[in-house]
């Protein structure tokens, strides 16, 4: 059996602590679970009451009974955290007692508002003291120099106080003055100290945040490679040097004479307790704080991330006192290059109580909101009429909470999807996404104030060059939330299409413009070429190009490479663990979002309600991505495999971004579901028996015809799911219970989620190819199977000859039946001509065959539906649609072009797709691209 490491650390003297609390962790046995794995004792703050009581339904039950009694929100507020309290208290209870009241403890905030108050946080404590009515409980107080008078007075009336906010050494240390002096006054008055129990709170991880970004800025502007090498040297390392001193401090006060007397007479020494120890770096090993600080009397408080990450593979040692030489040098150069960590850790602390009053505004906020709707007449959040499948899906749901795939998903059990230890070990290095929001809330004061930067730069556009999961997000963002005032706009270039890449590059100012290159791989042939175009471009305009280019990529990509190499303003290093389209909070769709003014922090808290109400603890049926997963799931099994996408106005754009997750996720191995996102709601007969509807609507967006239509077709039969947005901000949450759904759909369907295997065929007959083509000068020739006004037919899939263009078309599309569908590829510009005839293509064919049509845009759809395409059930029938270019636009470097490069991506997948048997028929347009596409949509219509 595997050793338990929580366990482990007792040996070294510390105990594990949970940075968490809510309702459900308590109520569902978890806390317990944990408990009996050795957890010691739990923190609270104000942001984890927050994100528990806005974010989950936990507290509704006691909420309606409270409103009941006709309670005001300042007293629900109290009754909620009480209870909680009073609860994990009683769960620690034996804990307590059996290590002699040394731990077992739950800690509780008082309001920040009260953190410059001395005389108001004496109050607060002695009021909140007989509610929480429990021995093992610990009133948290902030060591400010209000808190600290009110530490002394409170341990001086016999009070068990845990200290927070603590930053420097100097805070330490006064707090631990304070303590003593508060047991002398408690002892004189001839009280036993035996009881009394103190810990003191350092922040470790929030003082690296800080010192990290300074090391940046002097990166940044350093001359030297030595210079540059001493500044890395030093990332990552304040936080723990900082600690090792205070550790030190507490070791001489607290083993010297100041403490000597006190613990003759049975006084406990103050604990040092690290806290703020979850990694917010994402590019930090996920232990940093918990594994190189463990040494004797102290607790480590862990949030559940970290915790997790612990149980799986945390390695005990006594490091507290290792290299202590080193941790002095570390914080000797620190401030040697100028960084005055006084001031640092007098600002952090500030910032601290502001950040915690900031929470429990919004926790007053969320109650209030909350009383008002339960009060009120309210919409649901999440409904399904699901017809007969609804209880198949309940039962599923049943055997997932029996299987207990919430817990295994959390715990990142890659068995939940294979059995092969191969993929397994991949998968398990996919799963980076579930933790990733709350690390990057750390992250989202430095994107803002570099966001500003650019700004204040002059930077008037913004373009983005990347493909799929590295551009979708963004792209949904900006068209939802828009541009704030004064910030730059944002484009996406993702084509290779010359038209689109002239049209983008005509409609920005080159020199205010900032170019982003986002790719995970940072290999993705689209978004180097696309970069080539415009490093040239600007060369010719100025020195220092690379100031006008950023970087998100992967550590150790030829993208970090080449973005060194050509002095990028910033590189943005994202976590490996994270596949491209799980990769929303992200850098990847975090710096897009900040630089268009958007409130990060903002759009992560939302997030975050969504993760919280995601956690282990909320039964399958009230999960929403596991509910919503268990629907997509197990109607794709019933054949019900097209889910098709409504979604209101104000984020009529979530579906570029959907179709990709949920297409690339799921198409493989002959299964998975396909997508339908741009579709205008039909009536019910032009739909099979193939469809599952999901209606996302932003509260604001009331359109009765789109309900009506809605109910007529639930009415005839057909599955539909609503989703009621609050907001626009709510997106940011339902890109989390997305990914979530697709994850618990991908364990229902039995595919791995987190690959796409028959992307690369495409790609690689792309290469071959354009190498074919640096040979011989052309591609392979091939004959249309017809040919009208200009207009070429190209199939191999045994189209009977004969007939006009149209007739043909429909000829292709005749074999098709049932749940087949069609999926038009068009490799042009995406303009809005060219968007309004080729929907109605798309609509003709969905109302005359009643087969689902998709439409996508080459080469984008290629990183998005384009593995389901190949990979998914053999349902397709591919309607290529290209044209000759009217620009072949070089790529510099390169002896092809863009032009050349499109028609080998089409070509390229083509191939792929009649390679594997799949039916495919291209219609190459001429030079005339607007008239010929209209001229076929005309005679499909059969209008001329
Ligand atoms: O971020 P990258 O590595 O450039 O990849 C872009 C996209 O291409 C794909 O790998 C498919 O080709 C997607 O999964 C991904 O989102
Ligand atoms: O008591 C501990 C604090 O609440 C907590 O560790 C703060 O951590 P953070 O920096 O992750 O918010």
């Amino acid at each position: 059996m595997k050793a338990n490491p929580i366990k482990k650390l007792r040996k070294y003297g510390q105990s594990l602590w949970l940075d968490h609390i809510r309702r459900a962790l308590i109520t569902s046995g978890a806390l317990q679970k944990l408990i009996d794995e050795g957890l010691m004792g739990v923190t609270s703050n104000p942001t984890i009451f927050e994100k528990a009581i806005a974010g989950s339904k936990d507290y509704d039950e006691q909420m309606q009974l409270l409103l009941s009694e006709g309670k005001g929100v300042p007293e629900i507020l109290n009754a909620l955290t009480v209870q909680d309290i009073q609860m994990a208290a009683d769960l620690f209870r034996p804990v307590y007692e059996k290590t002699k009241e040394e731990d077992g403890f739950v800690s509780i905030e008082l309001d920040p508002a009260l953190a410059h108050r001395t005389e108001a946080t004496l109050q607060a404590a002695k009021n909140l003291h007989p509610l929480l009515n429990r021995k093992n409980v610990m009133i948290k107080v902030p060591a400010t120099a209000e808190g600290i008078p009110a530490i002394e007075a409170l341990t001086a009336e016999g009070f068990s106080i845990n200290v927070t906010l603590i930053f420097s050494v100097e805070q330490y240390e006064q707090v631990a003055r304070a303590y003593i002096a508060g047991l002398k006054k408690w002892v004189q008055q001839g009280r036993s100290s035996e009881s009394i129990r103190s810990v003191a709170s350092v922040f470790v991880s929030r003082l690296d945040t800080v010192v990290d970004r300074l090391i940046d800025e002097r990166l940044h502007a350093a001359k030297t490679a030595s210079e540059r090498e001493i500044l890395r040297s030093l990332l990552g390392k304040a936080g723990i040097a900082n600690a090792k001193r205070i550790y030190q401090k507490f070791k001489e006060i607290f083993h010297g004479p100041a403490f000597l007397d006190l613990q003759k007479q049975g006084a406990a020494p103050q604990r040092p307790l690290w806290a703020s120890t979850g990694t917010k770096n994402p590019n930090y090993s996920d232990l940093l704080y918990v594994e190189a600080l463990i040494g004797p009397h102290t607790v480590n408080t862990v949030p559940p991330a970290t915790l997790t990450a612990f149980q799986d593979h945390g390695k005990v040692r006594a490091t507290l006192e290792e290299n202590l030489e080193e941790a002095e040098a570390v914080l000797e150069t620190l401030e040697e290059l100028g960084i005055d960590l006084r001031e640092r850790t007098r600002r952090l602390q500030e910032e601290g109580v502001a950040s915690f009053s900031d929470s429990f505004q919004k926790l007053t906020r969320c109650i209030a909101a909350k009383r008002e709707r339960m009060l009120g007449e309210h919409e649901e959040r999440f409904s399904a009429s699901l017809g007969h499948d609804e209880e198949a899906v309940h039962a599923r749901l049943r055997s997932l909470e029996k299987e207990k795939f919430a817990e295994r998903l959390w715990t990142k059990e890659a068995s939940l999807w294979k059995s092969d230890p191969k993929i397994q070990e991949k998968i398990k290095n996919r799963l980076g996404w579930l933790t990733i929001t709350e690390a990057m809330l750390e992250q989202a004061a430095d994107l803002t104030a570099f966001a500003r930067s650019i700004k204040e730069a002059g930077f008037t556009r913004v373009v983005l060059l990347g493909m799929g999961g590295s551009s979708l997000c963004p792209e949904v963002c900006r068209k939802t939330y828009g541009v704030a005032p004064g910030y730059p706009d944002l484009r996406v270039l993702d084509s290779t299409d010359p038209a689109t890449i002239l049209s983008v590059e005509r409609s920005v100012n080159l020199e205010t413009t900032l170019f982003i290159l986002a790719s995970k791989s940072g290999t993705t042939i689209e978004v180097e070429s696309l970069y080539r175009y415009f490093f040239k471009k600007l060369q010719a305009l100025r020195d220092l190009p690379g100031e006008q280019f950023i970087a998100i990529t992967d550590p150790g990509t030829p993208l970090e490479k080449l973005a060194q190499e050509n002095g990028f303003r910033r590189i943005f290093l994202t976590p490996r663990d994270i596949g491209g389209r799980y990769s929303a909070h992200t850098y990847f769709g975090l710096v897009p979002l900040a630089l268009i003014g958007v409130d990060v922090a903002a759009f992560l808290d939302r997030a975050l309600e969504m993760v919280q109400a995601s956690q282990s603890c909320v039964p399958a049926e009230e999960n929403p991505g596991i509910r919503l997963g268990a629907i997509l799931g197990v109607l794709g099994r019933e054949g019900r495999d097209k889910v098709t996408l409504i979604a209101s106005p104000a984020i009529g754009s979530f579906g570029y971004w959907l179709e990709q997750l949920l297409a690339e996720s799921t198409g493989k191995e002959g299964r998975g579901l396909l997508p339908i996102e741009g579709e205008a709601v039909g009536r019910p007969e032009i739909y099979g028996e193939d469809r599952l509807f999901v209606s996302l609507r932003v509260a604001s967006d009331k359109d009765d015809l789109t309900d009506r239509k809605l109910r007529t077709l639930q009415e005839h039969g057909h599955p539909v799911v609503r989703i009621l947005l609050r907001d626009p901000l709510d997106l940011a949450g339902e890109f989390f219970r997305w990914e979530v759904a697709t994850a618990t759909a991908g364990a229902i369907l039995g595919i791995n989620p987190f690959d796409e295997p028959n992307v690369t065929e495409s790609k690689e007959n792309t290469q071959r190819l354009l190498e074919a083509f640096r040979k011989s000068g052309r591609f392979p020739s091939r004959e249309p199977i017809l040919e009208e006004e200009g207009i070429r037919l190209y199939s191999d899939s045994g189209i009977a000859p004969g007939g006009f263009l149209q007739e043909m078309v429909w000829k292709f599309l005749g074999p098709a039946k049932g749940s087949d569908y069609v999926a038009l590829m068009a490799y042009l510009e995406r303009s809005a001509v060219h968007e309004e005839l080729l929907q109605r293509l798309r609509s003709l064919i969905r109302d005359r065959t009643r087969l689902a049509a998709t439409l996508g845009y080459g080469p984008r759809f290629l990183h998005s539906t384009g593995q389901f395409h190949k990979g998914g059930p053999d349902a397709g029938f591919f309607i290529q649609i290209t044209a000759e270019d009217q620009e072949a636009l070089p790529i510099p470097g390169e002896d092809y072009g863009f032009s050349l490069l499109k028609q080998s991506q089409a070509l390229g997948d083509y191939l792929s797709l009649t390679n594997r048997g799949r039916r495919v028929l291209e219609i190459r347009l001429g030079r005339e691209v607007e008239a010929d596409l209209r001229k076929v949509v005309n005679r499909m219509e059969n209008r001329s």
